[in-house]
C-alpha cells in the first residue's frame, strides 16, 4: 500500500480552512477508531458482547443483535469526543444531544447487513454528517445535499473506510503494518454502464408492475427488451453491495413493495440513503428513489424509509424510466405518476 494515510488525507482536507472543515476531519479520525475497535471484536467472534438476540428491536421494529447495541455505544461514544451536537442512530427512537455548542449531527446505522454478523459476511457501519441546525431533530431533518461528509466503514476480508468529504469518494484499506487506514482506491468512478443488478428476488410477489417489468426485463438477458445478459448479485449487505458496485459497476434496488412496513422500502433516509447516496454522486453514479434524486428529498422524519435505487448512472437512468414513467413501458404507475427523474 503506498497511497496517503487517512490522517494525512483528513489534514489537507481540514487544512482548506474554516472550522467546519476541522471539526469533520476531527470526527472522522474518532469514527475510525471506533470502528477499529468494532472491527477487532468482530474478528474475535463477539467475545464479552452480552447476547441480546430476539429480545429487543429498534425504531424500525428490526430485532437488535447484540453487535447492533455494541456498535451503537462505540459510535456515541466517538461522537462525545468530537464537536458533535447531535446523535441520530437507527439504534435509538430519539436524537441525542451532546456538545451544547456543537457544529455537527452525526447520523449513523451502526451495523448495516445485521442479519449476515452470524455467517461471516462482510458487515459495516454508515454514518451522516450534517452540519448542526437550531434543534435536535431539526439537524437530521435536512436534504441530503447538505451533508458535508459520509462514509461506510466494512467489516470484511479487508477493514475498509469508503469516505466522501464532498470531493470525491475515497478507498481506504486498514493497513496492520502500518497501523493505519491507507488511501487504496482514490477518486473512485463507477463504471457508467453495467449488466449486474442487486434485488431480494424473494419478494417478486409483493412488487408492484413496474419493478417486476425492470427484472423481468434484466432477466430475459440478450433475448430480452435489453439486449443483454445480466448477472444478479445480492449480499444483504448493502455496505457491502455499495463497495462492490463502486468498484465494479451495478445496480441496487430495494424498492417499495406490497408487505406491511415495506410501503417506503426498506432502507432509511437519513443514515442509510442519504450517505449512500452522496457516495455514488462523488464518484459520477446516482441514487433515486425512482422518482426523485435521493439528495433532494427533504426527511420528515429520522426513521423514515425510502425506497432506494443507486448504482451505475446510465443502468439506474433505465431503471427509474420502468419505475417512474411506466407509460413508456405499457404500464401505469400507482405510486408516482408520470414524474421522471431521467425521462424527458
Ligand atoms: O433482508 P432483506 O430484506 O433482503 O434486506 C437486506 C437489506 O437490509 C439491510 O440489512 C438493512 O440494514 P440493517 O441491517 O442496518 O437493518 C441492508 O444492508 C440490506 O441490503
Ligand atoms: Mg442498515
Ligand atoms: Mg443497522
Amino acid at each position: 500500500m503506498s497511497g496517503a494515510t487517512l490522517d494525512a488525507y483528513l489534514g489537507s482536507h481540514a487544512s482548506r480552512g474554516g472550522v467546519l472543515p476541522q471539526a469533520v476531519a476531527q470526527l472522522v479520525r474518532h469514527l475510525a477508531a471506533a470502528a477499529l475497535a468494532l472491527n477487532k471484536t468482530i474478528e474475535e467472534g463477539l467475545t464479552g458482547v452480552e447476547s441480546l438476540n430476539g429480545t429487543n428491536h429498534n425504531a424500525s421494529g428490526d430485532a437488535q443483535h447484540a453487535l447492533d447495541v455494541h456498535a451503537d455505544r462505540l459510535f456515541a461514544e466517538a461522537a462525545r469526543k468530537a464537536d458533535v451536537a447531535f446523535y441520530a442512530s437507527e439504534e435509538q427512537p430519539e436524537v441525542m444531544a451532546l456538545q451544547s455548542r456543537g457544529r455537527l449531527a452525526l447520523a449513523v446505522d451502526p451495523l448495516d447487513g445485521s442479519s449476515n454478523v452470524d455467517i461471516n459476511m462482510s458487515i459495516g457501519t454508515i454514518f451522516s454528517i450534517l452540519p448542526a441546525l437550531d434543534g435536535a431533530e431539526a439537524s437530521f431533518l435536512q436534504e441530503g445535499s447538505n451533508q458535508l461528509a459520509a462514509g461506510i466503514f466494512v467489516y470484511g476480508p479487508q477493514l475498509a473506510l469508503i469516505l466522501t468529504l464532498g470531493h470525491g469518494t475515497t478507498i481506504f484499506t486498514f493497513s496492520r503494518h502500518l497501523g493505519t487506514f491507507v488511501e487504496t482506491r482514490p477518486g473512485i468512478i463507477v463504471p457508467e454502464k453495467t449488466t449486474s443488478f442487486a434485488i431480494n428476488m424473494s419478494n417478486y410477489r409483493h412488487w408492484d408492475e413496474t419493478v417486476r417489468a425492470y427484472v423481468d426485463d434484466c432477466i430475459k438477458g440478450a433475448e430480452g427488451a435489453r439486449g443483454a445478459d445480466y448477472n444478479m448479485r445480492w449480499i444483504a449487505s448493502m455496505v457491502a453491495d455499495v463497495y462492490r458496485i463502486l468498484v465494479k459497476g451495478g445496480i441496487y434496488l430495494y424498492p417499495a413493495d406490497a408487505r406491511k412496513g415495506y410501503s417506503h422500502g426498506r432502507l432509511r433516509l437519513v443514515y442509510e440513503a442519504n450517505p449512500v447516496a452522496l457516495l455514488m454522486e462523488q464518484a459520477g453514479g446516482c441514487a433515486t428513489d425512482g422518482a426523485h434524486r435521493i439528495l433532494d428529498l427533504v426527511p420528515e422524519d429520522i426513521h423514515e424509509h425510502v425506497p432506494l435505487v443507486f448504482g451505475s448512472s446510465y443502468e439506474v437512468g433505465k431503471a427509474a424510466r420502468y419505475l417512474a414513467a411506466p407509460s413508456e413501458i405499457g404500464l401505469r404507475h400507482p405510486l408516482f405518476g408520470q414524474r421522471g427523474l431521467f425521462s424527458a
